[in-house]
């Protein structure tokens, strides 16, 4: 059986990380490295040594691709996924938070539908998405996502304004709201408050807490959700990347499980 010709988007801590876990899966070529103009260079010298078959691009070939994953952030799936969807190629979306700008989910939903496709929401750094999603059937009263993480995973947000992150000694709140706003605001930590607002109670009435806290070296995120289902309370606990410290470790391996499933026979 021909090889899944794979199209990453994103050459950064996860792409690169995902690109290490897959060198080695039967079935599958990374056929295209899709990054920025002034990142070819570096994603090519990825390439030569993870995917030496990969062509390195500014955009996604318009043919031989079978699969696109993206993980290079929330202007991607504009420029980059809903034309792979309009051409019929199926994707897998890392930079959820995306989904807070009014009118992109149904774009993705149109986009599909015109290519015969599907794109695929990962969990990512978040655990619980199928308890949520099925909870919500039974209806969903309150659900409050709280993220916690130290104060250099913050470096380069909102948060910095009006305090020194390195100076912080307690657990500081840096934002309080909606889960849409916070997807906005912090589009490269907020993802996973986007996840679970769509997988429940949308994003407009889940309530999401960010922290910036010196005491914790993991990306500490919680879910608390109530509902005709009863209750539940999840707390993750997550090894940061050395490569990206906003981003958890989970991100990838959630990454890789999606682009195997696509490739498995059964899969859980
Ligand atoms: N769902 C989840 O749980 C999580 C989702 N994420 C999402 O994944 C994204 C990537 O994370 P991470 O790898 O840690 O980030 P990095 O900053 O390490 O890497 C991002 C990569 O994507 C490239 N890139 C940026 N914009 C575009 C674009 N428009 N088209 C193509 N490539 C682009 C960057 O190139 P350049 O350096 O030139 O900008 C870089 O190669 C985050 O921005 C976030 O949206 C992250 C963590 C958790
Ligand atoms: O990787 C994480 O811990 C979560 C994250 O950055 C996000 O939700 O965008």
């Amino acid at each position: 059986m021909a090889a899944l010709k794979l199209a990453l988007i994103g050459c950064g801590a996860i792409g690169t990380a995902v690109l290490e876990l897959l060198r080695a899966d039967a079935g599958l070529q990374v056929a295209a490295i899709v990054v920025p103009g002034p990142s070819l260079a570096g994603a090519r010298a990825v390439a030569a040594q993870l995917a030496p078959g990969a062509v390195v691009a500014e955009a996604v070939p318009e043919a031989g691709i079978d699969l696109v994953l993206e993980a290079a952030g929330h202007a991607a799936i504009e420029a980059h996924v809903l034309p792979a969807l309009r051409r019929g190629v199926r994707c897998i979306v890392a930079s959820v938070g995306a989904l807070s700008a009014p009118g992109l989910p149904e774009a993705l939903e149109q986009a599909a539908r015109e290519g015969g496709a599907q794109v695929q929401l990962i969990a990512g750094a978040i655990g619980a998405i199928d308890a949520l999603a099925a909870a919500r059937i039974g209806g969903l009263e309150q659900v409050r996502y709280t993220g916690r993480k130290p104060p250099r995973a913050w470096q380069g947000t909102p948060a910095e304004e009006g305090r020194e992150l390195a100076a912080l000694t307690e657990p500081t709140v840096i934002f309080e709201g909606s889960a849409r706003q916070a997807a906005q605001l912090y589009p490269k930590n907020a993802n996973v408050a986007a996840t679970v607002s769509l997988a429940g109670l949308g994003l407009d009435r889940t309530t999401v807490r960010l922290i910036a806290d010196p005491g914790v070296s993991e990306n500490v995120h919680q879910v608390e959700a109530e509902g005709a289902f009863g209750r539940f309370e999840l707390t993750m606990r997550n090894q940061p990347l050395a490569a990206n410290p906003k981003t958890s470790a989970l991100t990838v391996y959630s990454a890789v499980r999606a682009v195997r499933q696509h490739l498995l026979p059964l899969s859980v």
